[in-house]
Formats: C-alpha cells, structure tokens, sequence
C-alpha cells in the first residue's frame, strides 16, 4: 500500500485495514482549489496536518466546502519535498486516550507551493494564488520565533534589515515574503483577506500585524510603496489580522505510531529530521481534543468552518481563552514539564504524570499561581480546563509526546508562557509576585537545564533553541557544586525578551538563584529542590 494517488486507487486493502478515506472527488476538488484559492496555509508542520487539514478533509466528505487547502513552505524544503513524494497527502492517526488509533487518509491539501523568490515559477504562482479574489485567509503556523524582527539583544535580524532595505522586489526574509504578496493582492484590485495566526503567541493576531507592518512602513520611508498601501494593510476591514487560540497536542511522529501503519502494509512509513531540524513523516500522531478559536474578522468572508468545530467569537473573547491556555492553563505547565523532564532524564510526557513531584508543580503552576490571575473567557472553563489537561490529556499513555519536543525554543516561550503572569501579579494590589514559588523553580530549572548536565551528572543535548548559542557560553563555565550570584547571571536574569520581565526589577532573581544553585549542589539535587518546593506549596 502506497500513499500516493496510484496507491490509493485501489481503496480495497485501505478500507480494510480501517482508514478512513476521502469520499469526494479529489480531482475535481484539487482543479477547483487551484483554479479559486480560499485558504493558503504557512508552515506545512505537522499541526498543520493533523488539525487544519483534517478539519477541511471532513467538511469536504460532508459536501460543506468544494475546495481544499494549499500548503505554502518556506522555512524548511525538506518537508515540502516529503508532502510531495505523496502527492500531497498525508495520514493521520488520532491517538484516543482509550488505546483507540483512528487512521484517517487527509486529501484535503490540494497543492503545495515553495515560498521563495529566487525560485521564479514557485514565486509566480504564489503571486498568482494572492492575486485571486476567492483568496479569504492566509494562515500561519510558523513558531513563535518566525514572527521575529530582531535578536535577544534586540538588533534587527540581517534579512529583516535587507528587506527593509532593499523592498519588495526580491525579499529574503519570511515574513518580508509574505509582506510583498500583500502588496501584489493591494496592485491587483485593492482585494480583501484575513492573516490569521494560528501559533501559540500570545495576542497572535497582533504579532502577526505589528511585525508586517513594520516591513510596510519600512518599504514605505524608503520609498517603495504608497501611503495607500500602508492605509490597506493597517484597514482591518481590507487586511485584517484576527486573534487565535488553537490546542491539539501534536507530537513529532513517532516510530511506534509509524510501526501502526507498517503492520497494514503502508510503505515508506520512517520519520525523518530533516537538516533544518524539522521532524517530518508522510504521517502525524495527534490526541483528539481539539480547540480552535478565531476572532470573526474575515473581510473577504471564510469557509463554514464552524461546521467543523471552530469557534468564532470576538478578539475579547479569543484573548481570554488565549490567555488561558498560552499563559496560565496548558503550555506552561507544558514547558515546566519540559525542562524537569530533560533534568530527569524522562522521554514521556505520560510517564512524567505517574511523576508525584512532578504533578505537584504543574498543579502549583495551573491552579495556584495561574488560576486566580485566569478570567474566565466563559465558552471554556479555565478549572475544568486544567483538570482534563492533567487528568486526562497529559497522562494518555497512548500519546508519544516528548519533554524533549516542547523543550524546543524555550527561550521564545517563557516570557508569554510566565511572564504574562508575573506582570499580572505585580498589576494587582491583592497578589504579590514574591509569593510566587513554582513558577520560579521553572525559571531556575531552565537555567540548570542550560548547563545541559541532567540530574544524574550525565550530559545531554538540549533541544533547538535560537538563543542557545548565546545563552550556553553564560552557564558552561559552571561545575556541578560551584555558587553562582545574581551578578554572575544578571545578563540572562534581566532579560526581558527571555522572561518578558526583569527578574532583578521584579525581585525575583535572588529566589530564582538560590533555586538553581540549590539545585546545582551535586547529582540529585535537582529531584531534592523539587520535592521540596512542591511540598511547600501543596501545604
Ligand atoms: N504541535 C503542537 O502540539 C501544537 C499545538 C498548538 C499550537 N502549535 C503551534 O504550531 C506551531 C508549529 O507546530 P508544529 O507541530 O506544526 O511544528 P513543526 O515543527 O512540525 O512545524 C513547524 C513549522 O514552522 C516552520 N518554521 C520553523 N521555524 C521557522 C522560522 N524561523 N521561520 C518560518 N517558519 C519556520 C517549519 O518550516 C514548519 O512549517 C508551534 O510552534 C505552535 O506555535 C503547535
Ligand atoms: O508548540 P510549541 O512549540 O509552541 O509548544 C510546545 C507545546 O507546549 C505545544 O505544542 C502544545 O502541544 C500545544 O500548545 C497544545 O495545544
């Protein structure tokens, strides 16, 4: 069995098998979603795959939508090339928390595009797809740090700066890409479309506009574009930019899940990483919860993509429930996980849950120091929230999911992922952030975990981080048993593109200190702070 349009001809051994295969003409849809683009998606990840894409398979089964999805590449080929080789599709398997694996076959992603100028037929026709008036949303899942502008130090990033410099004729940066396809859809009729984030940022659809808009006024001072085109972008009703929240923990493909699919006889099943450092596969494992919640400001229209279960509210509404899961309910307990899971030497995810002292911190992070800081967005409820996500989705042994996975750019994550707590302690006159105590054994956790020496004294690698190389070189010189001071760590502890606070400002950095050396005293200190920290704020 072949994952190709050939393979699946003979649909025979696959519904046998128990894959769930597209019931609408593929063909048909494809010619359609090529001839009249409705929605393009960056970053052909494999959230992408798991969640976007299999929304779209459902409704077009259900006859709800006639055209599908193109998928637009530009960080990695490697992964645009795997898509390929599969004609575009892809297999997804939903990983139940009652040991159930549903095998769906996606067809929803009609075509796939390279986003890079210097390829003239690839760049043609993504001027071609934003040139088309049926064209409603641009989305993105591209990681926090694709939103980028500058380094931790704050210096425009070189290809930004280019971009800025040279305009729209041949830009090299990604979102200065994105900015001059805005501008080729403004020449072509001054046409409508939503950019919608889709990445766990918090105020995501603000990101996304703050920074095109920055290449915008940029190209504008240099002359490269109309006062007009700076009015369109920045006119909601012309270009607008809602905020998201999206949730469907998505693990790197996993060889047991490819395992799956090699016992029924599908071929060419192995996950690879690719030199970009991107964990691709022809297939993706995902859990079945799934949320995705849109502000509704879609000023060309949208797909009925509340049929499929998206949500569509006001910004007020999505900022809650954003804030709720990105700072206070999931990832953060996610990322704390994720840093003592790599101290401790775990690989699971659901093995860390049957962890007491690690369930004690992420219990201290959601419902005591996030919770009373959490306003109820009243579409989900940010208790029950948290009690499915530690009672039912973290510890689903069924899920392969990783400390290693969500380790990746921590040093993007944490000032959204804490700091937004942080700050709202410090706003309101009945909290103090001093009382904080699991939150800042994260912060000293992550400094320990940059020593990339475990728990057990051994050496392992830290996961891909954009700051690593700048932030390894300030913890490498420290022994295990060596007393550092605030002073020794100040450059990490005052940044505030790192925690989204000054940790000296904000008197946490002495707390934040003594943790890590008390957890850097010697081989199986780190379990000893962490018990006993847990022990503390359970009481
Ligand atoms: N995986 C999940 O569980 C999950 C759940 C909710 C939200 N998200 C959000 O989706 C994002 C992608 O997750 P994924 O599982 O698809 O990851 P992935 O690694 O499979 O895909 C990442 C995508 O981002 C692109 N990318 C990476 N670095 C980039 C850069 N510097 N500039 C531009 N593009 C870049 C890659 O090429 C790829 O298309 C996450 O960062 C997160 O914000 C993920
Ligand atoms: O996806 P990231 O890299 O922002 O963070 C890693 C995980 O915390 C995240 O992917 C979760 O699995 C996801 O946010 C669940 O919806």
């Amino acid at each position: 069995m072949k994952l190709s349009n050939t393979g699946l001809k003979d649909r025979q051994p696959w519904i046998e098998a128990g894959y769930d295969l597209p019931t609408y003409d593929r063909e048909a849809m494809i010619a359609k979603t090529k001839a009249e683009p409705t929605w393009i998606h960056f970053g052909a990840g494999n959230l992408f795959k798991a969640y976007q894409a299999n929304v779209v398979e459902t409704l077009l089964n259900e006859g709800v939508l006639d055209r599908g999805l193109i998928a637009v590449e530009g960080f990695d080929e490697a992964i645009l090339q795997n898509f390929r080789d599969h004609d575009t599709l892809a297999l997804l398997a939903t990983l139940k928390s009652d040991g159930n694996v549903q095998k769906t076959v996606i067809g929803s992603i009609a075509e796939s595009v390279f986003l890079d100028p210097k390829n003239e037929a690839e760049f043609a026709r993504m001027k071609e797809i934003f040139r088309a008036p049926s064209l409603q949303m641009a989305s993105f899942t591209i990681t926090e740090k694709g939103y980028a502008l500058t380094n931790a130090a704050g210096e425009t990033l070189e290809p930004v700066k280019t971009d800025f410099e040279q305009g729209p004729a041949m830009p090299v940066s990604y979102l200065g890409k994105v900015c001059a396809l805005l501008l080729e859809r403004y020449n072509n009729g001054k046409l409508p479309i939503a950019m919608v984030s889709m990445d766990n940022c918090s105020h995501n659809g603000e990101k996304l506009k703050n920074a095109i808009m920055a290449y915008v006024k940029a190209w504008n001072e240099n002359g490269f574009v109309s006062d007009e085109f700076v009015q369109y972008v920045d006119d909601e009703n012309q270009v607008s930019f809602p905020w998201s929240m999206i949730d469907k923990i998505t693990p790197r493909p996993d060889d047991k899940v490819s395992e799956i699919f090699k016992k029924d006889g599908v071929e060419d099943m192995d996950p690879v990483k690719t030199s970009r450092g991107s964990f691709v596969a022809p297939f993706v494992n995902a859990e079945e919860t799934e949320y995705l919640v849109i502000e509704d400001q879609f000023p060309n229209g949208r797909p009925a993509l509340e049929k499929g279960g998206l949500i569509f509210t006001d910004r007020e509404t999505v900022n809650k429930v954003e804030t709720m899961k990105v700072t206070t309910c999931l990832n953060p307990l996610h990322t704390a996980l994720a840093v003592f899971g790599c101290l401790l030497d775990y690989t699971l995810i659901s093995a860390e849950m049957q962890d007491a002292d690690l369930v004690g911190l992420i219990k201290a992070i959601g419902y005591k120091e996030g919770l009373p800081v959490v306003i109820n967005p009243g579409i989900l409820d940010p208790k029950e929230f948290i009690d499915t996500v530690i009672n039912v989705r973290f510890p689903n042994p069924f899920m392969p999911d990783a400390p290693q996975r969500i380790a990746t750019d921590t040093s993007q994550k944490l000032s959204v992922r804490f700091g937004e707590t942080i700050k709202s302690y410090a706003q309101d006159e009945t909290l103090d952030p001093a009382n904080l105590e699991a939150i800042p054994l994260v912060f000293a956790g992550w400094l320990r975990y940059l020593m990339q020496i475990n728990d057990n004294g051994n050496r392992f690698e830290a996961s891909v981080d954009p700051l690593l190389d700048e932030l390894y070189p300030l913890v490498s010189g420290i022994q295990l048993g060596d007393v550092v001071t605030v002073e020794d760590l100040k450059p990490i502890l005052t940044n505030a593109k790192v925690f989204g606070i000054d940790l000296i400002e904000y008197g946490m950095a002495d707390k934040v200190v003594a943790l890590f050396n008390q957890m850097n005293a010697k081989e199986g200190a780190i379990r000893s702070t962490l018990h006993e920290v847990v022990e503390k704020v359970s009481k």
